[in-house]
This record gives C-alpha cells, structure tokens and sequence, in this order.
C-alpha cells in the first residue's frame, strides 16, 4: 500500500474515533478519488474503479411492484430505463465495459441512496477500515452504477456537502422517518416489505422536507425520477403519494406524532421514536439520568457535532501556528476553555482536510474530553508509559507530545490494523521516537517492561456512551446484550493491567463512556477484587467542575457540552 493511501487510512481511523461520520465520508471520498489509484498500483486491483467493478455479479431485474423483496439486487432492467430516462448517454470505459450516464438525476441523491444502503446492509464504512481494504479502491460513481444501473453527473464540493448532511441525518433520524412512512402507508409491515431502496428514497425524501426544510416540490420531483430510473414507475408513483400526503399533513400541522403517555415502557417507545433512539437505550437512560436530562441527551446525540482539533506540538506546530492557518482559511474558530493545544471549530472541516492540515501531521481531530483524560494521566519528560488499548492512538499521540522527546511509551493493542495505523500517524506526527508498539491482546500479555513505569493507561472504551452516539450509524448497531459482554471484558483488562503495575505506580482506567454500570461501578467491583489499589483525585489535574465526589474525572454533553469521558487514578500501595 502506498504511502499516501496508508495515510488516509489513518486519517479516516483518527476521525471516526472521533466520531464523525461527516469528516470520514470526506476523506472516503478522497481515498476514492485519489487513493484509489495508488491501491489498484499495489495491489493489482482496478485503478480507478471502473474496470475494478466490472464483474461484481451483481444484476437481473427486480419485482414488478413496490414491494420487491428485501434482496440486494436494485439494478433496473435496460427495459425499464428506456421508459423513464431522457437524458441517458452511453459511453465506454477504457476497457470496453458500457456505462450508462442519467443526466436527470440529482447526483447526491443518488450517490445518498447508495451510501445509505451500504451503512444499512453492512460494512460501508467497516470495509473502508479493515486491514485490507477491500473495496476502498472503489470508485464512489461505480457503487452507485452497480446499485441503480447507471452513473450521474460527478460530484461538485456542493453535492457532496448535501450528501454528508442527507447520509448523517437520514441515517440518526430514521427510528422516526420510518414511523412517519408507517403511518402514511397504513400498513404495519409496509416498512419490512419494502425493497431497501424505494426504502432509502422514501427517507431522504422525509429528511430533506422535514429537517432540512429544502423546496418540496423540487423534492418530490427529484426522488420521484430517481425511483422511476432506479426501479420502476410505479415506485416513482408511491414515492410521489407518500411525499405529497406528508405536505399536505406538514403544511397543515397534521404529522402523526407518537403521544407521550402510558406505562414507562409506552413512555420510552414514545420518546424513542420523536428523538429517533432504540427503545433500550431511552429506557436506560431515563431510568439512570431521570426523563428530562435522558431527553437532552438525545437532544444533543442529534445535533450536529462540532470538532476540536489538537496543534501538534511534537512537529512543533502551536496553537498559535493552527489559529493562524484558520484564519488563513476564514475558518472560523473558537479557543478551547479547557485545554491549551485544542480549537473547536463548527464548521469548515472540509476546508482543513483539502488544506492539508490534518494530513501533514501538523493537527490532528480530537475531542477535548479524550485531552483532558491525557491530563488527568499528566505525562511529563522522562516518564515512561504504557498505554494498554492504545490503538488508533488518538491519547497515545497527544501523550507522547507531552514527553517533549524524553521518555517512553509501550502502545499496546490486540488489533493489529489499528496498531499499524497508530505506527504511521506517530511517523507523521514526528513523536515515533518515543513510542513502541507492542501487538498483543493485554490478557495474555507476557513483555518485560522496564523496572520504573510511571502510569498504565487503560483506555477501555468499548461500551455504548452517548457520545459515540452522535456518529450517526452507531446508535443503530447497539444491544443491550453488548453492555453485559463489555462490562466483563472491561473487569478482565482492568485485572490484567494491574498486574503489570508496580508498588508505588499508578493505573489510569479510562472510558468515553458517561454509563455508571462501565464506570464508578467498574472501579468499585475493582478496588473490592484489589485492596491493594486506592483512588488518587483526579482534583490535581483537571478543574473542579470536572471533579466527581469519588475523586474521578467526568464531562458530560449536557454539563460539560463535551463528550462524554471518565477517568479514574488508581495507586497500588503494596
Ligand atoms: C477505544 S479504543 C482505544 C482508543 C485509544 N486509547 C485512543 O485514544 O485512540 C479500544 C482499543 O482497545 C483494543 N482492545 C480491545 N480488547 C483488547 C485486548 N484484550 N487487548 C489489547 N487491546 C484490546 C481495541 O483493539 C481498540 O483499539
């Protein structure tokens, strides 16, 4: 794999740990564009995804009606595409393949419709970050080709803006499309039924009258064409009844809104559905936080996340240096009030990315609740550190900053994608020389460390917390059942951390999570498995608003307005 392309994969890793499906799709669509090349040069893949595309197998009609089963096939017959469009050019790619171009098709809702099926039936964005990449060499116009049986126009900075947005909000916001098109449907199972992507336009048809409040009349032409092109008239005819009766009922303030009343459970449905949450996740926050905070939870879930971006001062690159850039760019900014190397930005990611920025190595995405569990760490020159789930590095980097060249970190991770990715972002961050990587799952891990560690840092994040939610897709992929599988592994990677630690060191034990069950209550079962270890207040290293009664690190979206984040300080005495 070429340089350039390894880098945007660490740059994708980097983001969506940050949780932000938007930047991510921004430098999926670089990769596409560019990095494509690179992958089809190494690894004898198509180059710029065309040819790469040609046998994907995939083809043959689909039923006659709206309801053509639940198969991945969408692919329109040359029959019916000769009925529904007008300005369709065929022409040929270097290797002979025919490709049809449907110029009356509006290319992000085209290109959103595809997006959306891959999130939905898997992978779209798990194939992007797996260790082979499989698949990302693939042209963006080429999925949509083998989706809906012909190309748009390509993408202008524009489309892909709205596709960021139509992807993100159509996907957060679909517990409650869905009960909307239910109801306009009268039919109970109509969703079940319903071939994935009639599916799919429907709800970018709902979002962008209900949410992103656009023209409704050139909505419902414009998803009513890309149903007939794709499928067929008569789901072009649906798409046109279901949209004009939701105008019809908008206009006059008539949508079938859930009523929140009933037992608990009719509660939650309720609320569940008008702040497009599973049911599960609603019930347990109401009954952990109380009805009202469970509801501004959801409430910020479903905002559209800021960022903040760390200065890397390892390459020497201040805050100062980035503001300056920012306003190079006319990015407008805000300093963090919490921490020294961090800016929030609202808008403008797009503008960063293309400048540069974050792929030089000279900043990089990261949440200031992630900086302030790194303060709460308080790595110094000539400590030396083990970061026990290290990967993809995010605290490891800003960590290995604070040792000023002096020092050491062992970066330990069972995922070795991950770790590769953590290796390569340290290179480019110019802070290599003093971490290790270590390929190793933490429970069975048998490395002799030097005699004098300062600090374990366990960052076991793996748990459902409110901040991952704000990545669009994540809230979907959840269950309850995962919580219960999580807080055990979290006990057993806190048990095997501890017995790296010496008399005298400290273990940091770190979540993004603000769940009591993955947090204080962790640190309880602990301390009673491990009277050898006390609590050290975290008061010394972070502000009292962030203090908690036990002497933990804590920030919240609804106190803090940051993610969420917990962090404990552990000392073993014998
Ligand atoms: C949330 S991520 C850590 C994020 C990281 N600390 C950062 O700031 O970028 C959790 C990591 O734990 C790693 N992990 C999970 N189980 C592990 C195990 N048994 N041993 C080592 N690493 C593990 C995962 O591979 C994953 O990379």
């Amino acid at each position: 794999m070429r340089p350039r392309l390894r880098q945007l994969r660490g740059l994708i890793a980097e983001l969506s740990e940050a949780r932000r499906v938007d930047a991510v799709a921004e430098v999926v669509r670089e990769m596409m564009q560019g990095g494509g090349e690179a992958e089809g040069g190494d690894s004898g893949e198509g180059g710029g995804g065309d040819e790469g595309e040609s046998g994907s197998g995939e083809g043959g009609g689909d039923g006659g009606d709206a309801r053509g089963g639940r198969g991945h096939n969408h692919r329109r017959t040359s029959r019916d595409n000769s009925a529904t469009t007008t300005s369709t050019t065929r022409t040929r790619t270097r290797t002979g393949h025919a490709r049809e171009l449907n110029l009356d098709i509006s290319p992000h809702r085209a290109v959103s419709a595809v997006r959306l099926m891959r999130i939905e039936l898997g992978g779209a964005f798990a194939d992007l970050l797996n260790e082979q990449g499989k698949g990302s060499g693939d042209n963006e116009m080429g999925y949509v080709e083998r989706t809906l049986g012909f190309r748009t126009r390509d993408l202008e900075d524009r489309d892909l803006r709205l596709v960021t947005e139509i992807v993100g909000g159509t996907t957060r916001w679909k517990r409650y499309l869905d009960h909307l098109i239910l109801s306009l449907c009268h039919d109970q199972n109509a969703i079940k039924s319903m071939e994935p992507l009639l599916l799919q336009i429907l709800r970018i048809g709902f979002y962008e009258i209900l949410k992103l409040e656009m023209p409704p009349y050139a909505v419902v032409d414009e998803n009513v064409k890309l149903a007939k092109a794709a499928l067929r008239v008569g789901a072009g005819n649906m798409v046109n009844a279901l949209l004009r009766k939701l105008l019809m009922l908008k206009e006059k303030s008539l949508l079938p809104e859930p009523k929140v009343d009933g037992d608990d459970r009719q509660r939650a449905r309720a609320l569940a559905t008008i702040h497009s949450h599973p049911v599960w996740m609603v019930r347990r926050w109401i009954n952990q936080l109380g009805l009202d905070e469970a509801v501004k939870f959801m409430t910020w879930n479903n905002t559209d996340p800021g960022f903040s971006i760390r200065a890397n001062t390892a390459k020497g690159f201040t805050r100062a240096d980035l503001v300056g850039e920012l306003e190079k760019l006319e990015v407008p900014y805000e300093l963090s009030q919490h921490l020294d190397d961090f800016v929030r930005i609202r808008t403008g990611m797009q503008v960063i990315i293309q400048a540069g920025l974050l792929k030089k190595g000279f900043c990089s995405v990261q949440d200031e609740s992630a900086g302030m569990v790194v303060r709460v760490v308080d790595p110094k020159p000539g400590d030396s550190i083990i970061d026990c789930c290290a990967a993809p590095g995010g605290k490891t980097l800003f960590m290995a900053s604070c040792l000023n060249g002096q020092g050491s970190i062992s970066a330990v991770d069972v995922n070795k994608g991950r770790l590769r990715i953590l290796k390569e972002t340290a290179k480019l961050h110019e802070c290599d020389q003093v971490i290790t990587t270590i390929h190793a799952d933490l429970r069975a891990l048998f490395h002799s460390f030097p005699s004098f560690i300062s600090a374990y840092f366990l960052n076991a994040l793996l748990g459902c917390n409110l901040l991952v939610l704000q990545r669009a897709d994540l809230r979907w992929n959840r269950r309850l059942e995962d919580m219960e599988e999580l807080i055990n592994l979290q006990d057993a990677l806190l048990d095997s951390a501890s017995n790296l630690v010496k008399p005298g060191g400290v273990l940091i034990y770190s979540t993004c999570s603000v769940d009591p069950d993955e947090n204080e209550e962790r640190i309880a079962a602990f301390l009673l498995r491990h009277p050898e270890f006390c609590v050290d207040s975290v008061e010394k290293y972070v502000s009292p608003p962030f203090v908690t009664e036990g002497g933990f690190y804590s920030s919240g979206p609804v106190k803090h307005s940051l993610d969420g984040a917990f962090a404990a300080r552990l000392i073993r005495s014998t």
